[in-house]
């Protein structure tokens, strides 16, 4: 992995601890922003500082900007700190600061207030870490992803509100539309330029972009940037989406999937999303313990499942029921079969979780590794009964998504990781750039 040039190596944990890491990534907002010139073409932020050109000894001005991540499993605070050494020199990330709570906005659709006071509680985390002069200055924005997707227009709207409420109350220069429901292509292109300026491949002449796959509790994401014209002719047109950098234009695939998270596919798996009624229903899977029977709590709903008490259980039963939720829905562009990726959420936390990787390292995997694994566990469920009864339908749905979902090759590598010196794979950091140059914040 190549690290930005301005990039150094950095110790810590990524909570409080990390916002005076020795990081210092570079970039420019000037020529930062989304430009909706014609459909689907976006400008965005043209000059990266340059390569092998990083400001030293330069009086540091430190600022902040504040973002949300409003996930169906989970409210995130990222609080980045970037760093303006003297008039002339470019803005560098110096570091974050990461917390969440579970469970997620959408598991409040009824108590909106509620929901918002787990907004308040982090936002205080905020307080502490802005110092009181520069409060004002600080920008403060969520942005939710697909568990507000899914839920009526009307309660998603109330648990916005109340956010937005939290919002105006607290010190923090509170945007325009600083509390919204994001559309799921900007999620993907986020990450993306997110995993992309991280790794250094946003700068320089020799580019080699990676592309990314996001796995979420509601929905999925995969984008890339294709380089076959093949790719270009064949994918469908809301599929593309352009964006200009560096003086070139790069047309990405992006792609997000609703109801094709983690969470969701096993509603689907048990043939439970989207129902209207759930209530006292039993959903029965052979992707879990024969003897279970319990319940779950998901987007606001309980529902009741078990394993296929009579009937079969294991991998074979259960890659078939998976196979119905994925096989034929999703796009396949023929030329990932052969590429990288770089995966995280929970691709990640299904590989540490299962020893495929190391819960700090991150690693790399092939496809096929999730598929040994869905195999070991679900044809040994007993033996993995004290963690996730999920475990087995899990690594099944992964190992599904990937091959027959996306169509990915068995050996396709898939470079799993949840930070890069130091800062989060999350498209909140995309978001935080876009941001800043939308508010003119280059101080
Ligand atoms: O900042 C982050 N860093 C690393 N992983 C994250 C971050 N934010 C969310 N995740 C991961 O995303 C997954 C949950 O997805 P989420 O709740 O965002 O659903 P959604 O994207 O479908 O709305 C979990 O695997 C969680 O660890
Ligand atoms: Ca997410």
């Amino acid at each position: 992995m190549t690290a930005h040039p301005c990039l150094t190596s950095s110790s810590g944990s990524g909570r409080m601890a990390s916002s005076r890491l020795p990081i210092l990534l570079a970039l420019v907002f000037s020529s930062f922003s989304f430009v909706h010139s014609h459909s689907n073409r976006v400008m965005w932020f043209q000059d990266l500082f340059p390569p092998n050109v990083c400001p030293i000894n330069a009086k540091a001005n430190t600022f902040y900007g504040i973002m949300f991540d409003a996930g169906s499993t989970g409210t995130r605070i990222h609080i980045y700190t970037f760093v303006q050494k003297s008039p002339e020199s470019l803005p560098e990330l110096e570091g974050e600061i990461f917390e969440s709570v579970k469970p997620g906005l959408s598991a409040y659709a009824d108590q909106p207030e509620k929901g918002a006071e787990t907004v308040k509680k982090l936002l205080d985390m905020a307080i502490d870490a802005v110092p009181p002069h520069l409060w004002k200055k600080t920008p403060v924005v969520l942005k939710a992803t697909a568990g507000l997707r899914l839920l009526s227009e009307e309660k998603a709207q109330a648990l916005l509100l109340e956010v937005k409420e939290v919002f105006e109350e607290s010190p923090f220069l509170v945007p325009e539309d600083s509390v919204s429901i994001m559309d799921g292509s900007y999620e993907g292109i986020l990450a993306w330029i997110t995993v992309n300026f991280l790794t250094g491949q946003l700068s320089g002449q020799n580019q080699h972009t990676v592309g990314t796959l996001d796995l979420g509790g509601a929905s999925t994401q995969i984008t890339f940037l294709p380089r076959f014209e093949e790719t270009l002719k064949e994918s469908p047109g809301d599929f593309l989406t352009s964006f200009e950098m560096f003086n070139s234009t790069y047309k990405l695939y992006t792609h997000s999937y609703l109801g094709f998270g983690l969470k969701a596919a096993r509603l689907a798996t048990l043939g439970a999303l989207n129902m209207e009624a759930v209530d006292g229903q039993m959903f029965r899977s052979s992707c879990l313990p024969k003897q279970l029977e319990a319940e779950w709590h998901f987007g606001g709903v309980k529902y009741r499942y078990g394993g296929n008490k009579e009937g079969e259980t294991g991998f074979k039963p259960c890659y078939l029921e998976v196979l119905k939720v994925v096989k034929g829905k999703l796009h396949q562009p023929d030329e990932i079969r052969g590429s990288s990726f770089y995966a995280f959420s929970y691709y990640y936390d299904r590989a540490v979780d299962t020893n495929l990787i190391d819960y700090e390292q991150g690693g790399v995997l092939e496809v096929r590794d999730f598929e040994r694994k869905a195999k070991e566990v679900c044809d040994n469920m007993e033996r993995y009964n004290s963690a996730s009864p999920f475990l087995c339908m899990d690594l099944t749905y992964i190992t599904a998504l990937l091959k027959e979902g996306f169509g990915f090759r068995d050996n396709t590598l898939l470079q799993l990781t949840k930070k890069v010196n130091n800062i989060e794979t999350s498209w909140t950091l995309g978001a935080t750039f876009h941001l800043l140059q939308s508010l003119g914040i280059t101080y």
